[in-house]
């Protein structure tokens, strides 16, 4: 098992910001593959808390532009070099206002919201249960980056609740700059000005792609859908992540794109393990803005799969875990139009793992094993202002 992030944040070199998240420098993958056990158990007056956090979506249409302008007010979605960084707020602003009409339109074609709020308040529901199966009291938590209940909700929520220690899980397997390390920037930012949250014991979960109940529970899915086609071996599996910019990875050093992959080749293992050993291909969907991002794209790998032949194709939304815009509108609606219209005949998608029983225990499980690295966040490093920006 790796450190915890509270142990080795001052052994990062800054300029890789939050590498604390990447398996490859041997940190801070809890449970990395979920086989360890763990017996901890907490003392009578200890109140544990455990934070999930995940970005939100707008619930109404009207909420769709301030949600936009919210994630585009984020340093580490929009990257400006330090000079320019004034410029935040008015651009986010702009390019909120621009995108809105399109977006929600978008929202509308899945009944004039996200459903991530419920959905996520679902998936809090079943870990404390699946917590209590493991005979841990604990109360779990809620904090969405750009929309309610916001993770400084959560927070002031958590020191209400007087938790003695606290588990953070992003509901991200993989660990992005944009997501994942956004959101424990602003964590670590509301910590650090509170005499009893710098204090408080916290274990964070950068990234838990490598589970292996995890990998298990995504090979289940892909499966079950696999059975449904005529020839189950001729199918495509075709795995579409969440893009980011390219400098993400390049110059900032996220490593999303590597444990991206990893987390491919993991499924694909697990499922060759069960004698599944389909062709697959990993492409990035939901590119945003002028910028360069992750390749190759979803949209142009469907044209040429179509072109080159293939008839039968299933779809795994890979970078997330929970049903949202991408995989109901973005996957369900333009991409299956764009694949059915390229050649591909038969299509299905894999469902997102929402509250799949197996799935919920994994991360029960993570939560258990990363209890005994709790500690105080005083020393927590996971900054975009402590990367050397341009
Ligand atoms: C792992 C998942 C995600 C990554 C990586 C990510 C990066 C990223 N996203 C944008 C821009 C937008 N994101 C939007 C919504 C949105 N994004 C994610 C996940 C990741 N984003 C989620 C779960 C959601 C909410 C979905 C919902 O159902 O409400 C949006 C608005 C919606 C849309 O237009 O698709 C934008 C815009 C950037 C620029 C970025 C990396 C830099
Ligand atoms: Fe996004």
């Amino acid at each position: 098992m790796g450190a915890p992030s509270s142990l080795t944040a001052g052994l990062i070199p800054k300029r890789n910001l939050n590498l604390q998240a990447n398996s490859a420098v041997g940190v801070c993958i809890f449970g990395g593959n979920g086989v360890e056990k763990s017996h901890h158990t907490l003392a009578a007056n200890q109140k544990l808390g455990v934070l999930l956090l995940n970005t939100g979506g707008p619930e109404t249409l009207n909420d769709v532009q301030p949600f936009l302008c919210n994630l585009f007010s984020d340093p580490d979605v929009i990257r400006l070099p330090r000079l320019f960084q004034f410029l935040q707020r008015p651009l986010a602003k702009l390019v909120s206002v621009f995108l809105a009409p399109r977006t929600k339109e978008r929202y509308a074609a899945i009944g004039g919201g996200s459903p991530l709020r419920r959905l996520t308040d679902e998936q809090a529901d079943v870990l404390r249960m699946a917590l209590e199966g493991k005979n841990l009291q604990a109360d779990v938590y809620v904090g969405m980056r750009y929309w309610y209940p916001f993770v400084e909700e959560a927070v002031e929520q958590i020191k209400r609740d007087r938790i003695t220690k606290l588990v953070v899980l992003p509901l991200f397997p993989q660990f992005s700059i944009s997501t994942t390390g956004s959101s424990i920037r602003v964590f670590r930012q509301i910590f650090e000005g509170d005499a009893y949250l710098s204090r408080l014991p916290v274990s964070v979960i950068l990234s838990w792609y490598q589970r292996k109940g995890y990998i298990r529970s995504m090979a289940d899915l892909i499966e079950i859908e696999l059975a449904k086609f005529a020839r189950p071996e001729e199918v495509m599996i075709f795995f579409s992540a969440h893009g980011v910019p390219i400098s993400y990875v390049e110059d900032a050093g996220d490593p999303y794109k590597d444990q991206m992959e990893e987390c491919v080749y993991l499924i694909m293992q697990e499922l060759k393990a069960r004698g599944i050993a389909n062709y697959h291909t990993l492409a990035y969907q939901s590119r945003v803005g002028p910028l360069q991002w992750l390749k190759p794209y979803t949209a142009e790998v469907l044209v040429e799969l179509g072109r080159n032949g293939v008839k039968s194709l299933l779809a795994v939304p890979i970078s997330f875990v929970s049903e949202h815009i991408e995989t109901l509108e973005e996957i369900d609606m333009g991409y299956k139009d764009l694949a059915l219209g390229s050649g591909i005949e038969n299509w299905r998608r894999v469902p997102a793992l929402g509250c799949t029983p197996s799935f919920i225990q994994d991360l029960a499980g993570a939560v258990v094993e990363a209890l005994p690295y709790a500690k105080p966040q005083l020393t927590l490093r996971v900054t975009a202002e402590e990367s050397d920006r341009p």
